[in-house]
């Protein structure tokens, strides 16, 4: 725990305001989607954010999250500035997000022990909280079950579980009762009311407004990314409406016409039409019940007006006036103002310059807890993975080095044909061991399982997953060119006392590769594209690049490129080792290596950023 990246304050001071926003703005593209937000959220508030689908609540949520920085304005989350310190607030957070953002390559009880280790949490640790959590949620009896074979209630159930796995402070819901059966729903609100005993502050978006009303101290109503209202739900509703209401049909079609042939209720104060219902709100039940029976209509009990009804007539009011109604309620004092839009267009933009999230540095204790993340995987599938990986190599030194080299003629080579492949073969085995985890491995779960969108929400920022999976792909490197040379040199392959030092020295060729597929994984959007990176850059680099014959073979710019070519210096780095035992040669060769794989380590730590935090 004494990395920086794992940065909670060890004491957690008491706050009186757990969210501060102010001014907050946020494109996605050309889209507005978070105009000039202002949102104060007091600790301890149970805090509701509703609107349209397209409103800006998932978006001002990421925001929250500290996984979205805003374009614009300053927020400020349990006292961290989360474009500053989007660590440490997230140290603090529970996200359950509206997507399903599982780990689907892992078991369920897994999920919660990988989050717990992102969050610190030691393996003992994490393995405890996980079992409380699964007991919390009713799902001990699915613990290793894969996650996909859950069903979706039972899946969000997860996610809740994974939010409160650090403990947080802060609890951001989004939909979280969506596709909740009615039993889970009122376990979900138990348990929401059982963390807000213990004084955590939430903030949960649904569309589900009876969900608001019973849950929450105030609710803020977004629509077009700004804030339209903003109060406790009751007092919402008291300012706009009378206090009770009464539904009668008006059958589709010519609803508005039938509307007005409906005759005024005793005690009708205003009414409302909704799709083919009409609303027709009072301030007695006494009254409405009268009215309803003197229109014939004694079968339709009156209900307290709800928080729907609310936002319906306060949506029919602002639609009837040309311009913006001012908030019920302002949600929070408005910060300094710097020029949002109009003429304050290029003043707003130096401001977003400002507020963007600075780069993470990436950290070296959260790498490791994803690479541990891998390993778990691994530890599961390996049987599947390891033989091509293993096999491959030594099927082609028997198929070409033994088999083909038997009709070559070893003199012009320097040793016999077998010899002068197996080396080759083996910086092919460092490549294509580091490659193939940062390509499709990492393009489904960024693109596909969306599984480091859940990653994001805990300290590990993208660098850290970057990092990791290049460890990850190293070891992998590191393990395949070992059990390979080990083969070769059974073999009698293997004749220089330098041999061992191969595997390290082909580190960096890993690197290298390694590097190169996260960067291409990074700018690539369709799985398909790796048919190109394999096929026309690794199989031609390993057809070219001296692995089955000298390149001086080769035509005098092909020999140029080839030679250029990163994979050769491995293959002439492992011959070097390998065979002859010439140091000063490996030397070269590796300092080389090093080079190209420090000059692409920059962009491949960054490549992911702007898919995750973006
Ligand atoms: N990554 C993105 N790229 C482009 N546009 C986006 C992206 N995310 C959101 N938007 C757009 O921003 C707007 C706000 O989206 P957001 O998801 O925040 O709304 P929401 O209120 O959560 O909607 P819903 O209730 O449907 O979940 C929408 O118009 C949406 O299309």
């Amino acid at each position: 725990m004494a990395d920086p990246a794992f940065a909670g304050p060890s004491v957690r001071a008491p706050l009186t305001m757990a969210v501060e926003g102010h001014d907050l703005s946020r494109r996605h593209g050309s889209h507005l989607a978070v105009d000039g937000v202002s949102l104060a959220i007091p600790a301890g508030e149970r805090h509701g954010l509703v609107g349209p689908n397209g409103a800006g609540k998932t978006t001002l949520m990421r925001m929250l999250s500290a996984t979205l920085a805003p374009d614009h304005g300053s927020l400020r989350v349990l006292g961290h500035d989360v474009t500053r310190h989007p660590r440490a607030a997230k140290a603090r957070i529970g996200v359950v997000p509206q997507g399903m953002t599982h780990d689907n390559e892992i078991l369920v009880r897994e999920n919660l022990t990988t989050f717990g280790r992102y969050h610190g949490l030691s393996r003992r640790g994490a393995a405890a909280r996980a079992d409380e959590l699964l007991e919390t949620v009713g799902l001990t009896a699915h613990a290793r079950a894969m996650p996909q074979t859950l069903s979706g209630g039972m899946q969000r159930r997860l996610l809740i579980a994974r939010a409160l796995v650090n403990d947080p402070d802060l609890i951001l819901l989004d939909e979280p009762s969506t596709g909740l059966d009615p039993e889970s729903r009122v376990m979900l609100w138990d348990l929401l009311d059982t963390l807000c005993a213990t004084g955590k502050t939430l903030v949960i978006t649904t569309h589900y407004l009876e969900e608001v009303e019973r849950l929450c101290d105030r609710v803020t109503v977004l629509r077009a990314g700004r804030v339209r209202h903003s109060s406790h739900p009751r007092r919402l509703i008291a300012a706009t409406l009378p206090r009770y209401a009464v539904e009668l049909d008006l059958p589709a079609p010519g609803a508005a016409a039938r509307e007005a042939t409906v005759p005024r209720l005793a005690g009708e104060r205003e009414r409302l039409r909704v799709g083919n219902r009409l609303l027709v709100f009072g301030d007695s039940v006494a009254d409405l019940t009268r009215g309803l029976a003197a229109a014939g209509a004694g079968d339709r009990l009156a209900r307290p007006t709800s928080l729907q009804d609310a936002l319906h007539a306060l949506d029919r009011r602002e639609a009837a006036t040309p311009t913006d109604r001012a908030p019920v309620t302002p949600a929070a004092p408005p910060g300094p103002r710097t020029g949002r839009r109009g003429a304050g267009d290029r003043q707003g933009a130096r401001h977003r310059a400002r507020t963007r999230r600075a780069l993470p540095v990436p950290s070296f204790a959260l790498a490791r807890r994803i690479w541990w993340r891998d390993l778990t995987l691994f530890r599961k599938s390996y049987r599947t993975t390891i033989v091509p990986n293993f096999f491959e190599p030594v099927f082609s030194l028997a198929a070409l080095g033994i088999g083909l080299g038997f009709y070559v003629d070893g003199a012009a080579l320097g040793s016999s044909y077998a010899s002068f492949v197996a080396p080759g073969l083996l910086a092919v085995t460092a490549m294509n061991g580091a490659v193939f985890e940062v390509t499709y491995n990492v393009f489904v779960r960024l693109r596909h399982a969306r599984s480091y969108d859940a990653a994001v929400t805990s300290p590990v920022e993208p660098p850290d997953i970057a990092l990791g999976e290049l460890m990850w792909a190293l070891t992998r490197c590191l393990v395949y060119t070992g059990v390979y040379l080990a083969i070769v040199a059974a073999l009698g392959y293997a004749p220089a006392s330098t041999a061992p030092l191969a595997v390290p020295a082909l580190l960096p060729l890993g690197l290298v590769f390694a590097c190169a597929g996260l960067i291409f994984t990074g700018a690539v959007r369709a799985i398909n594209a790796y048919s190109y990176f394999y096929t026309l850059v690794l199989t031609p680099l390993t057809l070219l690049s001296g692995v089955f014959f000298p390149t001086r073979r080769l035509p005098p710019v092909l020999r140029a490129v080839a030679e250029a070519s990163p994979l050769h210096h491995g293959v002439e780095l492992s011959r070097a080792l390998v065979i002859t035992g010439d140091l000063p040669a490996a030397a070269g060769h590796l300092g080389w290596l090093v080079a190209l794989s420090l000059v692409l380590l920059g962009p491949a730590l960054y490549s992911l950023q702007r898919h995750l935090c973006a």
